[in-house]
Formats: structure tokens, C-alpha cells, sequence
């Protein structure tokens, strides 16, 4: 569904992504950990077409991504939902209007028909009773679960999330977890999900491939990664906690 052939990404002489080869399989989730500044994002950005890789081959469902244009890229990225680290929403638009964006630009759905898929993606995230409300109204927790039904609305095949439980509380964090898990059973959405949270990448990742300095260092289920002798790996998921 997703390939990474040999991929390396530099910002002028500074090589963040070196020589990444990766695949996710159809209806797989797999985790990206790594430490702040290794490469995540920038590999998120690179599946979505958000960033050109600086040499190798990116395919989205059998088409090479890479060399795209910019009206070829978009029609890829119709089948694709991303949730951004900090929401990304229009803040001119009520949530719902938000989160049926993509529907009235880009199908042929009544506008009723809209409203009963916004409803629902907004009970899905609990969010109901602010269907009305504007972005600023919202706290960043609830910006996130909107931004999350935003990219269900349109029911994409793929689905990349940046951090999407950063900056929540235990419990929110959890019921996003649930959902991205729901995702993958009841729509059998493909994801690839960059996390700090080590609990949401066991519970939620098929696989975890861990990043350090813009390199794949360890993948595998969370068994092969809890059970890596990779110091780097065991330094990462347990926090720094190791006793040497
Ligand atoms: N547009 C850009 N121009 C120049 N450098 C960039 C750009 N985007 C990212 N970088 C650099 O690339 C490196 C990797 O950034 P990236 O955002 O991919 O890391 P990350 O692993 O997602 O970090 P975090 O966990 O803090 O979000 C960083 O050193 C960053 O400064």
C-alpha cells in the first residue's frame, strides 16, 4: 500500500532520512517512534507528498509518488486523511463545516447526506453537542478529535496521524487510541501513525519501526522491540530509564 524505496531527504547539506526502504502493508497500522527531530514528520510529509524526497521512490498504492505534480499529487491525496500534530483546521468554518469540507468540495453527496456523515463522525469522537462551535472555541484536545473525524468524514484507504494524542489527558489520549484501532477493524484503513507514546504504539501498531538519526534502527511487532539489544531502542522505549 505504502513503499519506500531507498528514500534520502536533505535540507540543504543536512541529511535528515538516509536511505529509508519501508512498506505498510493494506490495512496495517505501523508506529514511527523516535527521539524529537529524527525524521518523523518529515517521513509523514514524504508519503502525503508534502516533501519531495532529495533521491529514491515513494509509492502510494502502485503509483510513484514522487515525481508528481502538484494536480496529480491532490488526487492521490483524496484517497489519504492526515491528522496534523497541532489540528489544521480552517478557523473561519464551525466544526462541522470542517469536518464536511473535503465531502462538499469533492463529492457529489446533497448536503443532507453530508450532515448525517458529519453527525456521525462527530459522535464517533464524542463531540456532538459542538457541532456548531468554532475552532477557538474548542480546547487543543477537542481540535484534535475533530481534526480526527475530519480525515474519517471522507473514509480514506490511508490514513497518517502526527502525535495524535500529544498534549492530551490519560483518558482522551486513550479513546483516540480506541478509535484509531476502530479504524483499522471497522473501515480496515491503513495507517501510519507518528507517536512519543510507547503504551499507544503497542496497543495501537501491527509494527513499530523506530527512527534515530534519520535512520529505520528497529522494526518489528512490539515483542521484537521490547525485546531489541539495540541500546538505542531500549534507551528510547523506556524512557531514558535504563539503569547502566
Ligand atoms: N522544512 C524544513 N527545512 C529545514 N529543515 C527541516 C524542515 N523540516 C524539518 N527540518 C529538520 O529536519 C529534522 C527532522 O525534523 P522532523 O520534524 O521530521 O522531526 P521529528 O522526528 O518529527 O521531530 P518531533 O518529534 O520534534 O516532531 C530536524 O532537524 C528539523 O530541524
Amino acid at each position: 500500500m505504502i513503499d519506500l524505496i531507498n528514500v534520502n531527504k536533505s535540507y540543504n547539506e543536512f541529511a535528515v532520512l538516509k536511505n529509508i526502504n519501508l512498506s505498510v502493508k493494506k490495512g496495517e497500522t505501523l508506529a514511527i517512534i523516535g527521539a524529537s527531530g529524527s525524521g518523523k514528520s518529515t517521513l509523514l510529509k514524504l508519503m502525503i507528498g508534502l516533501q519531495r524526497p532529495t533521491s529514491g521512490e515513494i509509492w502510494i498504492k502502485q503509483q510513484e509518488i514522487s515525481k508528481l505534480d502538484e494536480m496529480q499529487l491532490d488526487k492521490i491525496r483524496l484517497t489519504m486523511g492526515m491528522v496534523f500534530q497541532y489540528s489544521a483546521l480552517f478557523d473561519s468554518m464551525t466544526v462541522a463545516e470542517n469536518i464536511g469540507f473535503g465531502l462538499t468540495e469533492h463529492s457529489d453527496l446533497s448536503t443532507a447526506e453530508i450532515d448525517k456523515i458529519v453527525d456521525e463522525k462527530l459522535a464517533l469522537v464524542g463531540l456532538e453537542k459542538f457541532k456548531e462551535y468554532m475552532p477557538n472555541e474548542l480546547s487543543g484536545g477537542m481540535k484534535k478529535r475533530v481534526s480526527l473525524a475530519r480525515a474519517i468524514a471522507f473514509e480514506p484507504e490511508i490514513i497518517l496521524y502526527d502525535e495524535p494524542s500529544s498534549g492530551l489527558d490519560p483518558i482522551m489520549a486513550g479513546k483516540i487510541d480506541k478509535l484509531i484501532k476502530y479504524t483499522q477493524q471497522q473501515m480496515g484503513v491503513t495507517s501510519v501513525v507518528v507517536t512519543h507514546d510507547m503504551d499507544s504504539a503497542y496497543y495501537i501498531a501491527d509494527r513499530i519501526a523506530m527512527i534515530y538519526n534519520g535512520e529505520i534502527i528497529a522494526l518489528g511487532n512490539a515483542q521484537i522491540i521490547k525485546n531489541s539489544d539495540d541500546e538505542r531502542v531500549q534507551e528510547f522505549i523506556s524512557g531514558g530509564r535504563i539503569i547502566r
